[in-house]
């Protein structure tokens, strides 16, 4: 069967094709293989990197200290020159744009998610190519996503896409990485992103991209949880979104997982950053991972971080794996009581008491590799 909504990510190092400025040749053939898929009835969401690039070459290379400020700077004035050449080019092809910049804040507020979600809907559902960035001019590192595979996930995720596709400088994920490893070889069929995939892919070398293969693999286990599949592939592959949406074999195929996350849980994955952690014993982490239960204050052995209730927290092992993302229906001051006790000897605290559960099953997403 046909894709219906994919999402196209396009990293620096494509835009630019490995040099210091965007390369408007490529740009024009990208946005004509868009162009002609959303002829052929599949809707087109771009999540584009390459701001901070453009930035960069509409000031000429200016030389200032590598501040925070400096480089909201370039990303101000390089999104609206990375904007106008997408604007201009889509209209090669008789199509509008429509723009749409994000920070972690947009995502983890469920009200403001629904909001973007529905302006995204609004943009297809009027044949107008959303273009999605990091909100760079404006997002400091606390409430950023902070590189745009994990934006693209989310984007997807939002969008409700059936295919993410990343697009690079590499043919794909290798069990290298083969700038430095001339023998890598590609991976073409992931099944299941465990940790020992994980520790194959590399970070960024390139001085160009944010975030390497790490960040990619960790969007592909975001949008495979939530039924997307995924595919990291080389933007200069001739074609490449048309053959990726025709399911060739191109790249890397990450196959999504069988039964997707309901949409709230989707939301706990990718929404909100944790904001603290649960340190569980043997037991806890079994209820939890094998038998699917909830996390009762008996299993924790200790807190850390100040949150609140209805903060995101990481349940993780005593080694220091993470087990699973949740929603805790107490604070960091009363799990921190709780915990002290058996559960059966639990006492309103502050005068409430929201059950034995410290994070409901309900509330929470294993992750089980
Ligand atoms: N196992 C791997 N397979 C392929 N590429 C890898 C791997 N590990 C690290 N990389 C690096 O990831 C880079 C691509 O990511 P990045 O520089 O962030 O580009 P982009 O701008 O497309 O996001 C490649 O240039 C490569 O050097
Ligand atoms: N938002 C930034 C890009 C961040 C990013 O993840 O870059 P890349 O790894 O090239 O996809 C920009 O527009 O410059």
């Amino acid at each position: 069967m046909g894709y219906r909504r994919v999402v196209v990510k396009l990293g620096t190092s494509v835009l630019t094709s490995g040099s210091k400025k965007l390369d408007k040749a490529h740009m024009v053939e990208l946005a004509r293989q868009m162009a002609t898929l959303m002829r052929a009835g599949v809707e087109v969401v771009l999540c584009t990197s390459g701001a901070i690039a453009a930035g960069r070459e509409h000031l000429q290379y200016p030389v200032f200290p590598d501040t925070m400020a400096n480089k909201q700077l370039l990303a101000a004035v390089g999104q609206s020159q990375l904007i106008l050449a997408w604007s201009q080019l889509f209209s090669i092809y008789g199509l509008h744009v429509g723009q749409l910049l994000l920070t972690r804040a947009d995502l983890q507020d469920r009200e403001r998610y629904l909001n973007a979600r529905d302006t995204l809907n609004a943009l297809l559902a009027n044949n107008i190519v959303p273009i999605i960035n990091e909100n760079d001019a404006v997002a400091t590192n606390e409430i950023k996503v902070g590189d745009n595979d994990n934006l693209s996930a989310r984007a997807a995720l939002l969008c409700d896409a059936d295919l993410l596709i990343l697009l690079t400088d590499q043919k794909g994920l290798f069990d290298a990485d083969p700038r430095t490893n001339p023998d890598a070889q590609l991976i073409k069929q992931v099944a299941n992103i465990d940790d020992s995939l994980r520790l194959l892919a590399g970070g960024s070398v390139s001085g160009l991209g944010t975030g390497g293969m790490a960040t990619k693999l960790e969007a592909a286990d975001i949008a495979r949880r939530a039924g997307i599949e995924v595919v990291i592939a080389s933007g200069h592959h001739p074609d490449v979104i048309a053959k990726v949406a025709d399911r060739e074999s191109v790249g890397t195929h990450f196959s999504a997982i069988e039964n997707p996350l309901e949409s709230r849980k989707q939301w706990i994955l990718a929404g909100p950053a944790a904001q603290g952690k649960l340190i569980v014993d043997a037991g806890a982490s079994s209820a939890v991972v094998a038998n699917g239960r909830s996390l009762l204050s008996k299993g924790i052995i200790a807190v850390e971080g100040k949150f609140e209730r209805g903060a995101t927290l990481l349940i993780v092992d005593q080694k220091g794996k993470v087990l699973a993302k949740g929603i805790s229906r107490y604070c960091a001051h009363d799990v921190l009581k709780i915990s002290g006790k058996h559960s059966n000897d639990i006492e309103p605290l502050l005068g409430y008491d929201y059950g034995d559960a410290i994070i409901h099953r309900n509330d929470m997403v294993v992750l089980d590799n």
